[in-house]
């Protein structure tokens, strides 16, 4: 890379694109035009945009579950109508942001209130998955756009220890529970959930607490009533929308309130932006296709088995592990959609930690390590949080990286620099291989005006489509989620068996004997 930059001083103008608030410098990435017209030759060949015109017009892609994939029906802000299966979609679309208006207005101006007459001051998302990672990151990275009187908490672990610590910082009277769930069949959240309601009427000493202090956000109306919700406190949303892209949704509710409808929307304008782009630029153009295909020629053309998200934004520490829901559940496959198995890779592992801190943690491995591990940098160039020159640090920290996994330090130029230190002979050339750093590390750098609720929209959909194409080009359905049910099912089969005297002689040894320890030594006792 270092002598393709020596080569074209027009190669940052050449390799960056922008789409509103989103700029992207690729420029830092193992390419040359050549590469880059053999990958838009490889997105032709599987047809790409006629895939991207199927999932726009509502055909069932999502195969082995027969149904449409629609989030970005969720953020249209355009008047055309978007059909499943024959029907426009948007007029429900508009209601249920209506009717989330309605509420999160209610809330925030303290005309809903508790059981007991009071305000509420704290809202408690419950649910996991997509039912938890999208708002818990928007809620996070927005909080500078937050009504002051209002705190949002996310529950997610069904172990106890997360809402326990979670219900002891708070009031019931004054707290208000959204319980989140596509399905509300998922164990861990109906678990939470039913836990934080016996706490309500066990603390407000009445059942009928639980109408003014517990909303569901859900596709199953069946299950929320069954839970006790009133259906008229429960916000829908469709099976064509996947639990990973649902934070466009009803899901958002507790983002909504904390930080208004206005600012929601803008979110979703932010993201309708990043759609318009992906589905109108020619794909040489075109930022999602771009970043799809690089990570493509990384994993699948030189192995490398890992990519970096590392958010120079310290509101955007939880965005890996929301990037890590939607690339590796959507991707993280071994068959086409027809069922046949592949013999490459596909997605890849998804990690990362916000910088600089994780410059004292795992970036020695990226500099001086063995493994070839393409990054996004991404970065605002302007901060809500102004404070001396701490930006400035920020930023320079950012850009050091990258240059520095670009450049690398050479032989000669290390040897210079020791030179330079007073060093020679022997303890020179102990030194000398210590100091080396080979460089030609590939990253992509996102930079954002700053952190707006229209920018994060934009940010976030532009991931979604990126992981959309590599699945394209993979042959693979990323809109299914088989792999985590088994573990589901095995974990259903031995919750009753942690009990004493329930026979176990249907596991392997490992299990088996790990089961008995549990019995002795944990249960409760
Ligand atoms: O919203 P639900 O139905 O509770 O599901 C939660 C999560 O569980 C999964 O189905 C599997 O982990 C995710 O895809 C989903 O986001």
């Amino acid at each position: 890379m270092r002598d393709l930059f020596d080569a074209d001083p027009g190669r940052f103008e050449r390799f960056s694109l922008e789409c509103g608030p989103i700029f992207l410098d690729y420029s830092k990435n193992r390419i040359t035009e050549d590469t880059l017209r053999l990958l838009t030759e490889l997105a032709e060949s599987v047809d790409l945009a006629d895939w991207m015109l199927r999932m726009r017009r509502g055909d069932h892609i999502n195969v082995s579950e027969n149904r449409a994939v629609l989030h970005t029906a969720l953020r249209n802000r355009g008047n055309e109508p978007v059909l499943v299966d024959g029907q426009d979609v948007m007029p429900a679309v508009r209601e249920v942001l209506q009717k989330m208006r309605r509420f999160s207005e209610s809330v925030r101006q303290g005309e809903w209130l508790g059981f007991t007459g009071q305000r509420i001051t704290d809202i408690v998302n419950i649910g996991i998955g997509g039912s938890d990672l999208g708002p818990m990151l928007v809620a996070r990275a927005l909080r500078p756009y937050g009504s002051v009187g209002i705190r949002t908490h996310f529950v997610s672990n069904v172990d106890g220890g997360h809402l326990s610590e979670t219900l002891v910082k708070l009031d019931p009277a004054t707290t208000l529970f959204v319980v989140t769930s596509k399905s509300f069949t998922t164990p861990e959240t109906l678990l939470n959930a039913t836990s934080a309601r016996s706490w309500l009427v066990r603390r407000l000493g009445s059942e009928a607490a639980v109408a003014r202090h517990f909303v569901a956000v859900s596709t199953n109306t069946q299950a929320v009533t069954a839970f006790g919700i009133d259906p008229a406190h429960m916000f829908e949303f469709w099976d064509w929308v996947g639990g990973r892209y649902s934070l466009w949704s009803a899901v958002g509710l507790t983002v909504a309130i904390q930080i208004g409808m206005d600012h929601f929307e803008a979110m979703l304008a932010g993201a309708h932006e990043m759609d318009q782009h992906f589905f109108s630029q020619p794909f040489e153009r075109n930022i999602p296709v771009l970043l799809a295909l690089l990570g493509i020629w990384y994993n699948t053309c030189f192995g490398a088995h890992t990519h970096a998200v590392i958010p120079y934004d310290q509101s955007l520490a939880r965005l890996p592990a929301h990037l890590q829901q939607l690339d590796m559940e959507s991707n993280g496959k071994r068959v086409t959609r027809d069922g046949f198995t592949l013999d490459f890779d596909t997605g890849p592992v998804i990690w990362g930690e916000a910088g600089v801190n994780c410059q004292h943690a795992f970036f020695q491995l990226l500099h001086q390590g063995t493994r070839l591990i393409p990054a996004d940098f991404i970065v605002p160039m302007k901060t809500l949080y102004p404070l001396g020159n701490h930006h400035d640090i920020l930023i320079a920290n950012c850009l050091a990286q990258t240059q520095a996994l670009m450049r690398g330090k050479s032989e000669q130029e290390a040897r210079q620099e020791l030179a330079a230190q007073g060093l020679s002979g022997e303890a020179l050339a102990q030194l000398l291989p210590h100091k080396v750093f080979p460089g030609n590390q590939p990253s992509n750098t996102i930079m954002l005006d700053k952190m707006t609720p229209h920018a994060l929209g934009s940010l976030i959909a532009m991931y979604e489509h990126k992981v959309f194409v590599q699945g394209v080009i993979w042959g693979l359905n990323s809109f299914d989620q088989w792999g985590v049910e088994y573990g589901k099912q095995l974990a259903q089969r031995i919750i009753p068996q942690l009990a004493d005297e329930v026979d176990t002689h249907e596991h392997d040894a490992s299990t088996r004997g790990l089961i008995a320890r549990y019995r002795r030594l944990g249960h409760g006792r």
